[in-house]
């Protein structure tokens, strides 16, 4: 059975999608992003799922997502930052390679300001995302093996510092 190299999961804005591309450049593997996965499986964009189907329906989408790619794919896996509020989730990343990428509340708040429209950050981005972020760290911390700081380095350094964590992290 095939497992991925390098699971990454964070809040929005940390950075999964942009340095889960450049890891798995580095290590000559192709990268899974579970948004991009449940956009495929619904036939539409997230924040269309969001509107048409509720919150609920997209979780469950996710849930099933996380389930099928860590079972079959074995490069990057990008999980959606709130994949993690999923208990079943949690426990099936138990033992795999997962990297939590942390990001300070104004750095985060800066990059997605710029970026893809968001649901859940579509109002009060700020407030929002601090209350995401209080609710879902322990989450975070309990699922990863390494923790990486991103506010104050390049997706390139951040793709350094993740490599070098699950070094000296080995399972
Ligand atoms: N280390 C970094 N330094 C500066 N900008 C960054 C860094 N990492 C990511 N960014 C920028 O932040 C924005 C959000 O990054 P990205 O989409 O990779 O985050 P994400 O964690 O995948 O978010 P989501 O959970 O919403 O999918 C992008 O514009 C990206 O270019
Ligand atoms: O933090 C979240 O709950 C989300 C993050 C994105 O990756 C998407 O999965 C979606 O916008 C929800
Ligand atoms: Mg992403």
């Amino acid at each position: 059975m095939s497992a991925p190299a390098v699971v990454l999961v964070g809040p929005p804005g940390s950075g999964k999608t942009t340095v889960g591309t450049l890891l798995a450049e580095r290590l000559g593997v192709t990268l899974r992003d579970t948004d991009a996965d449940v956009e495929a499986e619904a036939g539409k964009p997230i924040p269309e799922i969001f509107l048409d189907d509720g919150e609920p329906a997209f979780r469950a989408l996710e849930a099933a997502a996380v389930r099928r790619a860590v079972a079959e794919h074995d490069g990057v896996l990008s999980l959606g930052g709130g994949a993690v509020h999923d208990p079943e989730t949690r426990a099936l990343l138990a033992g795999l390679p997962v990297v939590f990428l942390d990001v300070a509340l104004a750095e985060a708040v800066r990059r997605v300001g710029l970026d893809v429209p968001r649901p859940l950050l579509a109002i009060n981005p700020r407030q929002r995302w601090r209350a995401l972020m209080e609710e879902r760290r322990p989450w975070y911390t309990e699922v990863a093996r390494a923790v990486v700081e991103t506010a104050e380095r390049t997706p390139d350094e951040v793709a350094t510092a993740v490599i070098d964590a699950l070094e000296h992290h080995p399972a």
